[in-house]
């Protein structure tokens, strides 16, 4: 197939993210990517206002690529989290963490924010989207039955939209499904069209 993306044919794009569904969803813009992982700490000050730690985070991942960017490479990396009531929800650690967190989140209206950063030789840019997702309900068996069998300790806020909870507790959306998921197509689309 032909990339519709000529600008950056001649470019070597680097996702670095650990996550499967970036990868997943950066393929679908008909891009060659190369992947690397990154070892970052991701505690964040406490008094980084809940609002400001995806791009916080996903300017962090950038700058610690280790090596420097050759002329044509172009790094991207990415921030999701979830903020319920002013607060951020992580990754749980525990299944009862999990738990805490999904009974927060139901029946209630929470954002996901996620900032993507792209970094060439010399430029740096970070772009936010931000999406609110309302939970109907969620039955206390509903939510161990989703804990025990898809394990959601590498998500943030203990869900993926893109599994059963999502297609069972997801009353409605605004804003971007790719964005809840971890990445904002649409906007690194469009970065990627005007870079060259
Ligand atoms: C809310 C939500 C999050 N997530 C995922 C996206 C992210 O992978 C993860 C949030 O953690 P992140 O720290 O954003 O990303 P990561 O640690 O998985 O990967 P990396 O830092 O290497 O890029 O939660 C879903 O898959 N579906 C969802 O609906």
């Amino acid at each position: 197939m032909k990339p519709f993306l000529k600008n950056i044919e001649n470019k070597s794009l680097i996702l670095a993210s650990a996550s499967p569904r970036r990868q997943e969803l950066l393929r679908g813009l008909e891009v060659d990517f190369t992947v690397k992982a990154l070892d970052v700490d991701e505690r964040v000050p406490a008094d980084i206002p809940a609002e400001y730690v995806a791009a916080h985070l996903s300017k962090l991942k950038a700058e610690s690529y280790p090596e420097p960017l050759n002329e044509d490479e172009i790094l991207i990396t990415a921030d999701t989290v979830v903020i319920e009531n002013g607060h951020i929800l992580g990754k749980p650690q525990t299944e009862e963490e999990a738990f805490d967190m999904l009974k927060s989140l139901s029946g209630a209206v929470h954002t996901v924010m996620t900032a993507v950063t792209l970094r060439d030789h010399k430029r740096s840019v970070t772009l936010e989207d931000q999406a609110e997702v309302t939970f109907r309900f969620l039955e206390e068996e509903e939510i161990w039955h989703y804990i025990r069998e898809y394990k959601p300790f590498d998500k943030a806020g203990a869900y993926g939209i893109q599994e059963w909870i999502g297609f069972v507790g997801i009353q409605s959306i605004q804003g971007s499904y790719f964005t809840v998921m971890g990445f904002p197509l649409h906007l690194v689309y469009e970065q990627l069209k005007k870079w060259s």
